[in-house]
């Protein structure tokens, strides 16, 4: 076997995900010296402070600088793989690298879904690498089939749990009946949670993620501000209960769709919000900090993909797989696909995606409340799937499903229930996807 000379890293950022690629390569160095060809010689690793206690680290300590910047220009570096996060200093760094032509591998979904297109014109400037499989579902190889095995294909949907903090807390609210704060606090400690976790619980995370799926899925350029978003910190105990009592549980989805919209244009919507899905559904047995993610394409039919999407080992892995595919290019004089996005489809807003919601009300017990209440549904041409209803007197309660209908009607049926005196309260309102 003809080893070429070493392949040099710059590692930026040292934490959960960074300290999972040190042990990896130390770990993997044979196997990925005999897969790439090269060598594969860690230049160094920047890092917030030095003296930081790194001693279980495989690697020479004289290799931390807090010169993050330095350390990109250095002309020995020939990847930059960026596990920080955020979105400034990182883009400063990363389009630096690019410009110079040096390949990056970054799992920064915060930065690709605010400004990816800043990355990736700077590699199209310097005709560099810009792989970041790691940023969306972790371990799962998602991104390279989206922008690779199904480039002859024509995607229409995306759908998934591709959050894993998230997944983890609703699994254990539903599982257990655990409080939502001490969920949190074990995903934290399990290396799942951002640096900020109201990045996942308010669904910022999921929804950069999903606008880096629909930029891929449908060669548009989609931006986190083009996500519509509902973190699930609102999922209560009882709407879980609620839940269950109609063989359902409450999932964060990330939902991505083509389609024409009134006018007939084709156009783009992506969302992200809690649904109420039935436990018949696939994505409802995806449990623990597990992702899985349903790809429905004209020619392929559904697909899914599933596995570890959080978590610094998990993630390690797919940072890695790019750095092999970032070194092969480099060896062999390539680049990998560049941005597609001729597409430029227009994104429809959230009030014309069709949708279905779960309404719950307390209710005043008296003739004429189920008329009153369909009325409302009925000036909204919205359709009614089922009423149940449940209590009596004071503790009287409505639970409606309703069929399909632009999420503009549905929202407005919600505030005109609001208005009918005989509504005591609205005690919930969930989306329902998936049959239920
Ligand atoms: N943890 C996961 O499960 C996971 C999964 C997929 C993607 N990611 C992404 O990977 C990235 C890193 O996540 P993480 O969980 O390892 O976070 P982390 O907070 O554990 O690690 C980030 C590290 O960067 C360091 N840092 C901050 N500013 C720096 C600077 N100016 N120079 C050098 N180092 C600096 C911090 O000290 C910290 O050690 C983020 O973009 C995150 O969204 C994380
Ligand atoms: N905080 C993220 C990490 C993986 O991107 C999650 O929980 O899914
Ligand atoms: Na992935």
């Amino acid at each position: 076997m003809s080893v070429s000379k070493p392949i040099r890293l710059a590692l930026l950022g040292c934490g959960t995900v960074g300290s999972e690629v040190v042990r990896l390569l130390h770990r993997q160095a044979e196997d990925l010296t005999a897969r790439i060809g090269a060598p594969l010689e860690v230049a160094g690793i920047a890092v917030r402070r030095l003296g930081r206690e790194r001693g279980d680290l495989p690697i020479d300590p004289g290799l931390f600088t807090t010169d993050a910047l330095g350390l990109v220009k250095r002309d020995d570096v020939d990847v930059v793989i960026e596990v920080v996060g955020g979105i400034e200093p990182a883009r400063t760094w990363l389009v630096e690298a690019l410009r110079a032509g040096k390949s990056v591998v970054t799992a920064n979904k915060a930065l690709l879904a605010e400004d990816g297109a800043a990355l990736h014109d700077a590699a199209a400037e310097g005709g560099a690498d810009l792989y970041y499989e790691a940023s969306v579902a972790g371990a799962i190889p998602l991104l390279r089939p989206l922008r690779e095995s199904l480039h002859g294909d024509r995607v229409t949907r995306v759908t998934g749990i591709v959050n894993g903090t998230t997944n983890f807390i609703l699994s254990s609210m539903d599982a257990t009946g655990a409080g939502f704060s001490e969920a949190l606090d074990e995903a934290g400690e399990l290396g799942y949670a951002e640096a900020d976790p109201t990045a996942d619980v308010e669904g910022f995370d999921a929804a950069a993620k999903a606008a880096i799926l629909a930029s891929l899925a449908f060669h548009s350029r989609v931006t986190a501000a083009d996500v519509f978003r509902e973190g699930m910190t609102g999922v209560t105990a009882g709407d879980m209960a609620s839940a269950k009592e109609m063989g359902c549980t409450i999932k964060l989805l990330c939902i991505a769709e083509r389609g024409p919209d009134e006018s007939g244009q084709e156009s783009v919507s992506v969302r992200v919000h809690p649904a109420m899905i039935p436990r018949s559904h696939p994505l409802a047995g995806v449990g623990d900090a597990f992702n899985a993610v349903f790809i429905e394409a004209d020619a392929a039919g559904q697909l899914m993909f599933y596995g570890r999407g959080a978590g610094g080992m998990p993630t390690a892995s797919a940072v890695l797989g790019d750095i092999v595919a970032a070194a092969r290019n480099r060896l062999a004089g390539t680049r990998a696909p560049s941005e597609s996005n001729y597409a430029q489809l227009p994104i429809r807003p959230i009030g014309a995606a069709m949708t279905r919601y779960h309404i719950s009300l307390d209710v005043a017990e008296r003739p004429g409340v189920l008329a009153a209440v369909a009325g409302v549904f009925a000036q909204h041409e919205v359709s009614i799937a089922t009423v149940r209803q449940s209590g009596r007197a004071e503790d009287a309660k409505l639970v409606i499903v309703t069929h399909g209908a632009p999420d503009a009607n549905l929202a407005a049926t919600v505030e005109d229930l609001g208005r009918l005196d005989i509504v005591r309260s609205i005690a919930s309102v969930l989306r329902v996807e998936g049959g239920a």
